[in-house]
């Protein structure tokens, strides 16, 4: 008897442009979303941008979140203003939205995502992403209803940002070869749909690096569109596997050993050269994640991370006890390999 069954769950609204933060209020009533929202955000993006956000929605609420952790969340819901809103609005970089996508499925209502930089994928994700002690959950939750992403916006945002975005989609590409390395030696489902999307994207995105440039909205509309992607890809695997693989490891890792030091999107890019060395040694592409991430302006060594050897290296070697999740980073690099393999790909410096 055929017993599989499967419920992928995908924003119902993608709205991607110039200005559209302005078509809000009418992306919610195209969603039928009616009653009180309450924003979520974080204080530069509530500055940027939630003005313009609260004109749209009158009466609206806002609470400000300074940190992705599950005490944000408790926080928030034991809100008054939490209790009485009907949805909720996330507003600003990774942070913010996935403290507003696991919010709303604890109150078990709706969320709207409005990100202000194209720094990352969870913006249309079914995934949030949250340290706790010595560990980092990948949690399920519901994706947004619908996505607002203003180019414009995004793209008066820093540029580095951007290019941390950028660098979250070049990732992909070992994050695949390690899901596909799970599925066979420790039986991972796998999706090839999935997989071939999430690899395709930074496909995609490595093709359009010539057009990917600071002040050129053109570049927040190309990656933005790659992130929704690479969001979409997580939603049809169910996991955030095809997005997430040791290069995530290493950089959460990075997050407790050195934290508030660099941008998530440009810790997985470095952390994916040398996965990608780990996968195939020397003769495999390492040089060409590099190559790409210093295409659009990415850092491609811990020293542009600002982040010391000795740190980039117990990241390296200590990655794999995050999370239960199996990559290339098996059971543990040890130091002579994790220093070998960051001075091979000239992640560091040889002493
Ligand atoms: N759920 C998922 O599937 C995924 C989740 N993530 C998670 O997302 C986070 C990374 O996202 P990221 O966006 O880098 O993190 P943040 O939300 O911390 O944003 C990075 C920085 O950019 C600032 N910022 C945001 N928008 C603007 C703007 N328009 N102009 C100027 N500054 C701005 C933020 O300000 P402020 O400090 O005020 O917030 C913050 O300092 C990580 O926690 C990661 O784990 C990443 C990928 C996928
Ligand atoms: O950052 C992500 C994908 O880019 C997903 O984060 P996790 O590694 O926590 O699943
Ligand atoms: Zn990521």
């Amino acid at each position: 008897m055929f017993d599989k069954s499967t419920w992928i769950k995908l924003p119902r609204n993608v709205v991607v442009g110039h200005g559209v933060i302005d078509e809000l209020g009418e992306t919610i009533a195209d969603l039928h979303l009616t009653g009180d929202p309450l924003i979520i955000t974080s204080p530069t993006p509530n500055e940027l941008a939630g003005d313009r956000v609260r004109a749209q929605v009158p009466g609206a609420e806002t609470i400000i979140v300074e940190t992705a952790s599950f005490e944000s969340i408790e926080r928030v819901i034991e809100t008054a203003q939490a209790e009485e809103a009907d949805y909720l609005i996330g507003l600003g970089g990774g942070k913010p939205i996935d403290i507003a996508k696991m919010a709303a499925d604890e109150i078990n209502c709706g969320l709207v995502s409005v990100p202000t930089a194209a720094s990352h994928d969870g913006l249309v994700s079914g995934r949030s992403s949250i340290p706790e002690g010595d560990t980092r959950h990948s949690v399920a939750a519901d994706p947004p209803l619908a996505v607002v992403a203003d180019t414009e916006i995004m793209a008066k945002a820093p540029w580095e940002l951007t290019t941390a975005g950028c660098a979250d989609i070049i990732s992909n590409y070992t994050a695949v070869q390690d899901w596909r390395l799970a599925n066979r030696l420790k039986n991972v489902e796998y999706s090839e749909y999935a997989g071939a999307l999430s690899e395709m994207t930074a496909e995609m995105l490595v093709d359009s690096a010539d057009s990917i440039k600071p002040n050129l909205e053109e570049s927040a509309w190309i990656v933005v569109k790659a992130l929704v992607s690479s969001g979409v890809a997580m939603s049809i695997a169910g996991t955030s596997r095809p997005a997430s693989g040791a290069e995530h490891l290493i950089s959460h890792q990075l997050d407790r050993i050195a934290p508030n030091q660099a941008l998530h999107g440009h810790q997985v890019g470095v952390a994916s050269i040398m996965t990608e060395y780990l996968h195939s040694g020397n003769d495999g592409q390492w040089r060409a994640i590099r190559k790409a991430l210093k295409s659009i302006d990415a850092p491609t060594t811990a020293a542009e991370l600002e982040i010391s050897d000795d740190d980039l290296l117990e990241a390296l070697t200590t990655a794999h006890e995050i999370r239960d999740r199996y990559t290339i980073l098996g059971n543990g690099v040890n130091l002579d390999a994790a220093y070998q393999t960051a001075t091979v790909t000239g992640v560091i410096e040889r002493d």
